[in-house]
């Protein structure tokens, strides 16, 4: 069955604790985003595994460089997965992924801004991550022309394991599973929302149903 991951795209510790606490009962990963971490710190990571210790905790650190030592520092924090970028080099990857062993982690590579995700999907996970997230950004979403169709089809055909991120919401999320997702990632959609936690049951039920 696919996970869902909720994005917290807040910029403070109390915010997101407060977004987590709503929709923890929904989901099944806890994604710290990039703004989080960069205005809160690592410490940020250790406040929500501390609340949340039945959940995988994702911080999104979007690592381009010095991979073991920024995944160590995440994973030494209290984070269960951490992402790397797939533009990054295959070192620095190998390096997130050595970390991860010795906390007995993992490690999610983000092929955002990355021309071919799927090629690059396919390469990388032959480096011991845990999967692959085929991710159109912020940035990307709100760009004229932007669908979230790319990555459906994307992940339909790229045959290894992959998270979907950007601009996942109830009208298309069974379209997401059933391309093959694995884990299922809402941000806006979940922390937008006037009702959080029912906008988590709901992506929750319909991910369920599929
Ligand atoms: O990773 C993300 C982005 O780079 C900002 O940190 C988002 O969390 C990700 O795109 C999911 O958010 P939505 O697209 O709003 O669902």
């Amino acid at each position: 069955m696919a996970k869902l991951q909720v994005a917290i795209d807040l910029l403070t510790t109390k915010e997101a604790l407060a977004l987590a606490a709503k929709v923890a009962p929904y989901v099944d990963i806890i994604e710290l985003g990039t703004p989080l971490i960069k205005n809160m710190g690592s410490a940020v990571i250790t406040a929500m595994k501390n609340a949340h210790p039945d959940k995988l905790v994702f911080a999104d650190l979007k690592t381009a460089d010095a991979g073991e030592l920024e995944a160590d520092v995440a994973f030494t924090a209290g984070a269960d997965l951490v992402t790397v970028m797939g533009a990054a080099g295959d070192a620095t990857i190998i390096g997130a992924v050595k970390a991860a062993k010795a906390h007995g982690k993992g490690v999610v590579v983000d092929t955002i801004g990355y021309p071919d995700r799927v090629r690059r999907a396919q390469e990388v996970s032959k480096l011991g991550v845990e999967f692959v997230e085929l991710h159109a950004g912020l940035d990307e979403q709100w760009t004229d022309g932007y669908s979230i169709q790319v990555l459906i089809d994307e992940a339909a055909r790229v045959g290894v394991p992959v998270s979907v991120a950007g601009g996942v919401n109830i009208s298309n999320v069974v379209a997401v599973v059933e391309a093959g997702a694995k884990v299922i990632v809402a941000g806006a959609a979940i922390y937008g929302a006037e009702d959080p936690a029912a906008a988590a049951k709901e992506l929750r039920e319909a991910i369920d149903a599929v």
